[in-house]
């Protein structure tokens, strides 16, 4: 199955022109800094990877890349996306945060139909219907789509809020934490979806806790550690053993499976505490104000 089948407006090929650039960016709750001043690049086509301990600022970081909250410049295809249209916007960049409780009263093509609203036109028209039956699909969800919402186990709803995403058809996909709620198929078959919607030329940066499937499945890391960059670049260059031991306080060793090449990661007992020092305290005076 092809991602953008009938899209006249599919991703770029050049990755240098279509993809995020993200300058400067910070959050901030009040005077306390979230996240302070994280520079990214992603190329179109490729999966970015976001680690860290909990509290590092990940969903910060997400929330701030597309526009939710948090100052700096973040680029998509060289346009800003903090200048452009709420609905321009919506059309060029989804995004799937952790929380998939709801209590609206909604069924499951209902809810990923809604995915659709930033194209649908002033006269409720989308010529592109399909594309509700396809998402569904896409996240195996076809055999729900007349279930109610409510009645959903916590995977089958990050599914459905991943296949809302799908079906806006975004340019940027950011996907916090996927794997929440999610058994090691339906987390390897949602990683495998990523990874095919980047070979279609989405620009995908998606939140982790597990670092194999970083591994596995990303082309970059950005590595953050309470509210800092830490790392940023090749997956495979920077998330080494002594990285992850450093910023996750524990003892880490990637081992390579000989024969399929896939990695695996060896945790041992946690040495000392992680030595950064958070944003909050390097930056008191600073504060964020909310993106337009
Ligand atoms: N409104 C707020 N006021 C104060 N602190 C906040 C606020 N929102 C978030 N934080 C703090 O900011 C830090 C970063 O939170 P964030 O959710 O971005 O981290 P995370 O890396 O996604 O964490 P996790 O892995 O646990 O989901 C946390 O320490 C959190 O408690």
């Amino acid at each position: 199955m092809t991602w953008f089948p009938s899209r006249s407006s599919a991703p770029q090929a050049d990755p240098a022109d279509a993809g995020l650039r993200a300058r400067s960016v910070s959050v901030a709750a009040g005077s306390t800094m979230l996240v302070d001043d994280i520079d990214l690049e992603a190329a179109a086509g490729t999966v970015t990877a976001v680690v860290g301990p909990n509290g590092a600022g990940k969903s910060s970081v997400l929330a701030a890349l597309a526009r939710l909250h948090g100052t700096g410049v973040v680029e998509l295809g060289g346009d800003d996306l903090s200048t452009m249209t709420r609905r321009r916007r919506a059309q060029l960049v989804a995004m799937v945060q952790q929380s998939t409780e709801t209590d609206i009263e909604l069924t499951v093509r209902d809810a990923i139909a809604l995915g659709r609203t930033p194209h649908v036109g002033a006269w409720g028209d989308d010529s592109e219907s399909g594309i509700v039956d396809e998402s569904l699909d896409a996240v195996g969800m076809t055999a729900f789509a007349d279930r109610a919402l409510l009645s959903l186990s916590g995977g089958e709803r990050q599914r459905v809020a991943l296949g809302m995403a799908l079906a806006q058809r975004p340019r940027l996909l950011i996907v916090d934490e996927p794997s929440n709620h999610l058994d090691i198929a339906a987390q390897l078959s949602i990683m495998s979806l990523l990874r095919r919607l980047a070979s279609e030329g989405v620009t995908v940066v998606v939140a982790l806790h597990d670092l194999a499937l970083a591994l596995e499945f990303s082309d970059n890391a950005l590595v953050l550690s309470r509210g800092l960059r830490i790392a940023h670049g090749r997956t495979l260059d920077i998330l080494s053993d002594e990285l992850i031991s450093t910023v996750y306080g524990v003892d880490a060793r990637i081992l390579v499976d000989a024969a399929t090449g896939r990695r695996a990661i060896s945790f041992g007992a946690r040495r000392e505490s992680p030595s950064v020092a958070p944003a909050s305290q390097r930056q008191e005076s600073r504060a964020a104000s909310p993106a337009r």
